[in-house]
């Protein structure tokens, strides 16, 4: 297990082993991020294949030829695999497994996938990398499976310093390379605006529901000395995977609105996204941590040099075989009904709590209006239909028609891909859940390939919606 702060060079030292390892798999949190590892090793020479929901990529090297790399026994390399962690190969055997992230075991949706890769990845050696506050339970779960566990300890490349105070709140003492975290994006696009108008610097934004080949973009502007994105205004979204040339984080907030209520940040949270000031190879200067209220400033102070307490459960969630073989026994109850009875009913240690149903259910209740059979049905509540977008959805359910009936889908049955995309802020939103439904397309295109098989002009219409996208996010200026 390598475990430490962020910044500290856990996957790094793991990824370097992967590289040397005969076999191997990467498991990312991120579908942006088994890209960038799946590129990294294939310009370092290692071949490597790509398996997300979404797309595969086989190595990009000609086995055949003369040139295919080969290791220092003069042996042709066999391709390691770089996956989200969804989508992990738990049948294969490998030599090395690295599993990115492995707090992400207390997630309350997708803990479940870190869970089951690590009691079920079959691999010789597996490099956890993660907080310290995974390590008891780990230790834990792996007296059932009698492996042995290692643990390395990291500090953090650079410093880190908390500010002795506060930042003004009218804008006016904002440098170039910071990071102000806000937690709606409302509040980004608000904020945002007011700095360009207050400073001389543009922003480059960045949150959660933006494609990631988007976050990437955005990432690149402010990344780019050369650019006038000096500074970035981000949700917490830029906690993962992404490498940002941040100087200084701000703190907007120290609390955020789950849809119901305001919960304050957990120190977890705080020190996960403070850590992303002064990155490692990005900028050699310490990182700075601080916000525009005072109060806010001492919590994060005092969160800072506290360590998290341990994580106490991992995630679970049923199997889609288990639930196939419960529906055969109750033929008069819908499929969500099933799935509810046992999520209630379901007795298990107390080291595991049961991943939240709720998504699924809501899916569940959109989808048992279509004719389709309990294997389809249980595919498509693994797929990532987005039930709160009432565009996603619309679309989502014209697919399901298509796989109801067996009826071959075009991308423009479905959308009017040659519909003008404004950059406007509800153009935004649009081009935002019409890029959600081309996810969905190709998700689907690898279980039914025969009716989800217009895949040249989806990926032309992705293109399409990310420069689109990218043409409404700096426009942002004109939302407010
Ligand atoms: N020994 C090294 N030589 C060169 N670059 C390094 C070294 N160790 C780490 N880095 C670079 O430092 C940055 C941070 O490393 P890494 O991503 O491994 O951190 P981490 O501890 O996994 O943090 P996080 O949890 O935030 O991802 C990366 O850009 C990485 O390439």
């Amino acid at each position: 297990m390598h475990v430490g702060p962020t910044n500290s060079g856990k996957t790094y030292n793991a990824l370097k082993r992967l590289e040397a390892a005969k076999t191997g798999i990467y498991c990312s949190p991120l579908r942006l991020l088994a890209h960038e590892i799946y590129s990294r090793m294939n310009n370092n020479n290692r071949p490597c294949e790509l398996i997300t929901g979404e797309d595969r990529r086989t190595s990009p090297f000609d086995f055949n030829s003369p040139d295919y790399p080969t290791n220092n026994m003069n042996e042709k390399q066999l391709p390691i695999i770089s996956s989200t962690i969804e989508m992990a190969n738990l049948s294969k055997f490998f030599e090395v497994a690295v599993i990115d992230e492995i707090q992400m075991m207390q997630d309350p949706q997708r803990g479940w996938a870190w869970t089951t890769a690590l009691l079920g990845i079959n691999a010789a050696e597996v490099h956890l990398c993660g907080e310290e506050t995974t390590v008891p339970l780990v230790k834990k779960l792996l007296e059932f499976t009698g492996d042995e566990i290692q643990v390395i300890k990291y500090e953090r490349l650079n410093k880190l310093i908390v500010s002795d105070k506060s930042v003004s709140k009218d804008y006016t003492d904002i440098k170039k390379g910071d990071c102000i975290i806000c937690f709606s994006r409302k509040e980004i696009f608000n904020v945002a605006a007011k700095i360009e108008k207050k400073t001389k610097f543009k922003c480059a934004v960045i949150y959660g529901s933006l494609p990631p080949e988007n976050r990437s973009l955005q990432a690149d502007l402010f990344n780019d000395p050369n650019s006038d994105y000096k500074v970035l205004v981000a949700s917490d979204a830029i906690g993962m995977g992404l490498n940002l040339r941040i100087n200084r984080v701000i703190f907007q907030n120290v609390a955020k609105f789950d849809g119901t209520k305001e919960n304050n940040l957990t120190i977890s949270q705080i020190k996960q996204i403070g850590g992303r000031a002064g990155r490692y190879s990005l900028t050699n200067d310490e990182g700075e941590v601080t916000a525009f209220n005072r109060d806010h400033l001492s919590v994060i102070a005092k969160s800072m040099p506290t360590t998290p307490e341990p994580i106490k459960k991992a995630g679970i969630f049923f199997d889609k075989n288990v639930i196939e073989r419960f529906s055969y026994q109750f033929p008069e109850n819908r499929i969500s009904e099933v799935i509810t009875a046992f999520s209630d009913c379901a007795v298990y240690s107390n080291l595991f709590f049961m991943c939240n149903s709720s998504g699924i259910s809501l899916v569940a209740e959109e989808i048992s209006k279509y004719p389709l059979t309990v294997k389809q049905f249980l595919l498509l509540l693994n797929a990532p239909i987005s039930y709160r977008n009432p565009v996603a959805l619309n679309i989502a359910l014209k697919f399901v028609d298509h796989i109801s009936q067996g009826k071959e889908c075009n991308i423009s049955n479905c959308i009017d891909i040659n519909a003008n995309l404004s950059n406007t802020k509800a153009g935004l939103q649009y081009s935002e859940a019409l890029h959600r439904s081309v996810l969905l397309y190709l998700w689907l295109s690898y279980h039914y390939p025969t009716i989800f098989c217009d895949i040249e002009a989806v990926n032309e219409y992705k293109l399409k919606l990310e420069s689109a996208i990218q043409k409404g996010l700096l426009n942002h200026a004109s939302f407010v």
